[in-house]
């Protein structure tokens, strides 16, 4: 899938937002990919997480273990495992920091891929990284949906995404005017109680 499929079923699902938001890692954009849209649709999951998947295989080679960061890397994480014959484990945010918890174990010598949506900063993606340092297992890379950084996120590890874009994101306090003239919305899930 070229950028533009994976942006056209971004916009079927009504997942390509325009205003003011606030994202996960605190910077401000006027575009927002609102993947939990696209997601509600499991049609719509399959194509993209199963075009992932077959990057994947060729850049990593076996995946055992898909680990995801909640929330929104539980349902592209499961939905990859799926096509990878992995298994699908996530971490959630316990005071802020990311655990895995559930009973969720990762043995010996499995080989690890970490899944996320959306990386825009790699900062959810690296604490990601941190939780599975205590974990045994090998990290071998990394995949996400799309990548918001083009590329440019360190992310701690390979990644791959199924597309790579340039939005624009600011400073909180650096905001261009017409961005600043509207209230601003945050709606990803750090941070909440
Ligand atoms: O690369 P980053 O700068 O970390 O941004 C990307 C992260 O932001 C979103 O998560 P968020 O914390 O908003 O919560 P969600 O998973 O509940 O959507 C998204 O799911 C990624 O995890
Ligand atoms: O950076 C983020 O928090 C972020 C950006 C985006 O477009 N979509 C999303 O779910 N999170
Ligand atoms: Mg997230």
């Amino acid at each position: 899938m070229t950028n533009e499929d994976v942006l056209a079923v971004f916009r079927e699902a009504g997942a390509l937002l325009e205003g003011h938001f606030i994202l996960s890692s605190g910077r401000r954009s006027p575009v927002f990919l609102q993947k939990a849209l696209v997601f509600s649709q499991p049609d719509l999951s399959e194509k993209l997480c199963k075009a992932l998947a077959s990057k994947l295989t060729a850049a990593f080679g076996k995946i055992d273990v898909v680990a995801g960061p909640a929330v929104g890397g539980i349902i592209p994480g499961y939905e990859l495992a799926r096509h990878l014959k992995a298994r699908a484990i996530f971490a959630e945010r316990v005071d802020g920091k990311l655990q895995f918890r559930r009973g969720f174990s990762i043995a010996e010598g499995e080989r690890v891929l970490i899944a996320e949506d959306i990386v825009t900063t790699g900062l959810s993606f690296r604490e990601t990284v941190e939780a599975l340092d205590k974990l045994p297992g090998e990290v071998v890379g990394g995949a996400c949906i799309i990548d918001r950084s083009n590329g440019k996120a360190d992310v701690g590890c390979k990644l791959v995404s199924l597309a790579a874009v340039d939005f624009p994101d600011y400073a909180a306090d650096d905001l261009p005017p017409e961005l600043a003239a509207m209230e601003a919305v945050k709606p990803g899930s750090r941070g909440l109680a």
